[in-house]
């Protein structure tokens, strides 16, 4: 870490025998001193600052545990030079609670608050585990710092680097986003120490050539876990489990975090010793800095980007940290409000900018007085220069450990700091459970009279630039989704939020369609569907969904029957209409196609209400297939076009050459003039021809186009909804890898493909029916053509 001046031998020798000499006191003092198991220094009397340190006369050691300033610890001058000249001299509870025990080797579980000097607490066990075991570049990995996003292992490498410049080890930050991961390759076996997230260290683990993290367990080094519950979490799961089946069990393991996490799930995964629990500030009144006040503010969703806008233009001259909950939405505000120039500089920091670019950021942001809209990629560690002046929450936090790391992001260590929280109607429980949580809230009014509406400027400059709009919109689906994703039901709840007046907010003109709402509905009764439909939603807010030819097996009453069966079954059922019967069928098509029409047209395919037996989504289905049929029936595929049908005395319909026949039969008949049938046939074969021709170019036309329409549908669709996903879930912290790749396809464009592969193609993109009524056409016109023929 350091940079040393070449030295001579004799300097070297000498400088190794009093590291020598130097890590035997160390050790000698640790162990006379070594805090009781379970206990917590914090509660001993501070050392007198003015008390002798280390060996005394009397050839005992002064006491560590409980002493509140790093000259007093049993740690190296190198450490200790560091740390003077970071300018950090007295301990925080945390760091006075901690380090006795992780000094002595054990296992920790440390929580404090969030600005409360984590970091260091083990920053310093770590650069001493190295330096007692005088670990050296040969050594290899000695020790791995594992943090849940990129910025913060950058930050944590930063006060490594401070912290331990005067030791020799050699350290590497090792995350995603970054181009030179060969040039890392080369280099990661001689680190001594890793700052990384999990991915990327799995990444080296399973590709990097003999990358061996083995000489963990011949000396026992150091594991630690920063922001350790997120890093527990689901998201990072497989990530972990993967690596820690590749670490010896026997090592030190240390978790720190402000919400930490006490499952014995969780340390069981990590094969915890007897770990130390030091939960510093649970005795604490709040969870929460104390110098932090705090407020909440009730805003309905359409009047956010009012409140938003209108507290920034009245906060000019502080820094402010924005949190919206998609990379959408962040993208969206920041490049509306900057084209509306509010007088502060604006800067945004989400999870798909590039990685050079967010560290940018993060550091022009600590520089400036300026606003930082982010997702909850800035939520947790980022320690920006001590300076936010303000925390906004816009969109509610999923929880009230995120509520917590938000705004942690201000009132760091000494300094004060203030935060807001937007909250709407239908969030109001999340109030309640911050109080539970021992969150001091402060409920206020905003003041009306200061609050400028900016939706119309949103909505001229959707007009100007359209790219905005698509990000309006894009903004728009993917806060819903993400409310919709949400686990804590009690607070988030889609249908609660008034959705047309949401997207008027945004500047656009339409509320746009929700796909990822058809899952809501499926398989929801009658009662229950309706239920989900905001009351003051009208018939036109809810959610389109385009009928599409049903694709589950549809219990036809008419299954199995013929094209003529279905031509009586037909008409019977016009018949009984007609006459007013009391046919079931008539009567249920009446009162599902108007309950179709007024209310649930769009959902066809998605609802099962079970309703007399037979399920609505049947009937509907059954409905539309018998409308598709009797479109078919008003072709007669056995008659050529302009031919009139004839029926025989019992209303049957006559083949069209039956008619010949009868009059060639009849006695007083005119002989026909064969040779004139024959060149009336033969000009009728020739235009038949042509006109197919014409048809079959028609259809193949209209076919493609409806393929390439339907494709480039799908993919827009998926994209989109990949896009939504990854912006919604994990993506803001370290990307977790192992992610399925996009399956690959197999388009067919060209019309000369194998047919029974574009049959399949056909019939996946719903066109089956056509393609095969068409076949069958020709097919029966050309046998017409041949008996007439003939
Ligand atoms: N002993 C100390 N003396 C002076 N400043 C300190 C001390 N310990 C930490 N700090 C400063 O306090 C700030 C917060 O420290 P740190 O980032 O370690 O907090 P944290 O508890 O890890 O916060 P979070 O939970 O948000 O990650 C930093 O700016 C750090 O430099």
């Amino acid at each position: 870490m350091g940079k040393h001046a070449p030295k001579s031998r004799k300097v070297k020798i000498q400088n190794r025998l009093s590291e020598v000499h130097e890590i035997e006191l160390l050790e000698e003092w640790i162990e006379s001193g070594k805090p009781e198991s379970g206990s917590n220094p914090l509660s001993l009397e501070p050392l007198p600052h003015k008390a002798p340190v280390g060996r005394l006369p009397d050839g005992s050691f002064s006491r560590y545990a409980g002493c509140d300033r790093f000259s007093q610890l049993p740690v190296s001058k190198k450490t200790k030079d560091g740390l003077t000249q970071c300018k950090y001299k007295t301990m925080t509870d945390i760091q006075r609670a901690s380090l006795p025990h992780s000094l002595c080797g054990r296992d920790i579980l440390g929580a404090a608050k969030t600005g409360s000097g984590k970091t260091l607490a083990f920053v310093i066990p770590v650069l001493e585990k190295l330096y007692k075991a005088r670990w050296g570049p040969e050594d290899g990995v000695g020790c791995i710092i594992m943090s849940p996003t990129r910025e913060l292992a950058g930050q944590l490498f930063e006060v490594l680097k401070s912290v331990g410049k005067h030791h020799g080890f050699s350290a590497g930050l090792l995350i995603g986003g970054r181009k030179d991961v060969d040039a890392e390759k080369e280099h990661v076996n001689g680190l001594n120490i890793l700052v990384c997230t999990p991915g990327r260290l799995l990444q080296h683990m399973d590709e990097t050539p003999n990358f061996d993290c083995s000489q963990l367990q011949v000396q026992e080094q150091v594991l630690v876990l920063d922001e350790a519950d997120r890093i527990l979490d689901v998201g990072f799961k497989r990530d972990l489990n993967a690596i820690i089946s590749q670490l010896p069990k026997h090592r030190q393991t240390l978790l720190f975090s402000a919400t930490q996490t006490k499952s014995v799930q969780d340390l069981a995964r990590l094969s915890l010793k007897d770990p130390e629990y030091l939960g510093v500030h649970e005795e604490s009144d709040t969870a929460t800095p104390n110098r932090l006040q705090q407020t909440a503010m009730l805003v309905p969703l359409d009047k956010k980007f009012d409140m938003l806008w209108s507290f920034i233009k009245a906060h000019l001259n502080s820094r402010i940290l924005v949190f919206l909950s998609s990379c959408k939405q962040v993208k969206f505000v920041f490049e509306t409000f900057k084209k509306l120039r509010p007088g502060i500089p604006l800067k945004c920091l989400h999870g798909r900018m590039k990685q050079d670019r967010r560290m940018g950021i993060y550091s022009q942001f600590c520089e400036q007085r300026s606003v930082l809209f982010s997702t909850d990629v800035a939520s947790r560690g980022l320690d920006f220069n001590k300076a936010v002046d303000w925390v906004v929450q816009v969109d509610c936090p999923e929880d009230c450990a995120a509520y917590i790391h938000r705004v942690g992001r201000t009132a760091r260590y000494l300094s004060g700091g203030r935060s807001v929280l937007f909250v709407m109607p239908s969030e109001m429980k999340i109030l309640e459970k911050l109080e539970e949580k021992k969150i001091p809230l402060r409920v206020i009014k905003a003041n009306e009279k200061r609050i400028q509406s900016v939706s119309d400027l949103l909505a001229s400059l959707l007009v100007k630039y359209p790219d905005l709009q698509h990000l309006a919109q894009r903004a728009f689906v993917t806060y819903l989704k993400s409310i919709h994703k949400q686990r804590d039901k009690e607070i988030f709840d889609v249908t609660k939020l008034p959705i047309d007046e949401f997207s008027a907010s945004l500047g656009l003109p339409m509320t746009p369609k929700i796909r990822f709402l058809k899952q809501k509905l499926k398989g929801k009764t009658v009662s229950e569907a309706l239920s989900l439909i905001p009351e003051n939603t009208s018939n036109d807010n809810l959610l389109e969904f385009p009928i599409k030819e049903p694709e589950f097996p549809i219990k036809d009453p008419d299954a199995g029957k013929s094209d003529v069966e279905e031509v009586d079954e037909d008409i019977l059922l016009a018949k009984e209409t007609q006459e007013g019967g009391e046919n079931i069928n008539s009567k249920g098509d009446d009162m599902y196609v108007n309950y179709f029409s007024d209310l649930s047209i769009r959902c066809v395919e998605l609802f099962s209400f079970k309703q007399d037996g037979i399920s609505l989504a049947e009937w509907i289905c059954w409905l539309a297939t018998r409308v598709t049929k009797k479109k078919k029936l008003k072709i007669n595929v056995h008659r050529p076009v302009g031919t009139r049908v004839v029926f025989d005395e019992e209303g049957n319909t006559l083949p069209p050459l039956a008619r010949l026949a009868a009059s060639s039969s009849g006695a007083d008949s005119v002989q026909l003039n064969k040779e004139k049938v024959n060149q009336r046939y033969a000009e009728l074969r020739k235009n038949l021809k042509v006109a197919d021709k014409e048809d079959k170019d028609l259809d193949r036309k209209r076919r493609k186009e409806k393929r390439i329409k339907e494709k480039m549908k799908n993919k827009r669709g998926r994209e989109e909804e990949e896009e939504e996903d990854e912006e919604l879930s994990g993506s803001d912290m370290e990307t977790p890898r192992g992610r399925v790749d996009k399956k690959t396809k197999i388009y067919f464009d060209s019309d000369d493909e194998d047919g029974e592969r574009r049959g399949d193609m056909a019939k996946k993109e719903g066109i089956a029916a056509d393609a095969i009524s068409l076949a069958e056409q020709e097919e029966l016109a050309l046998k017409l053509l041949n008996s007439m023929h003939s």
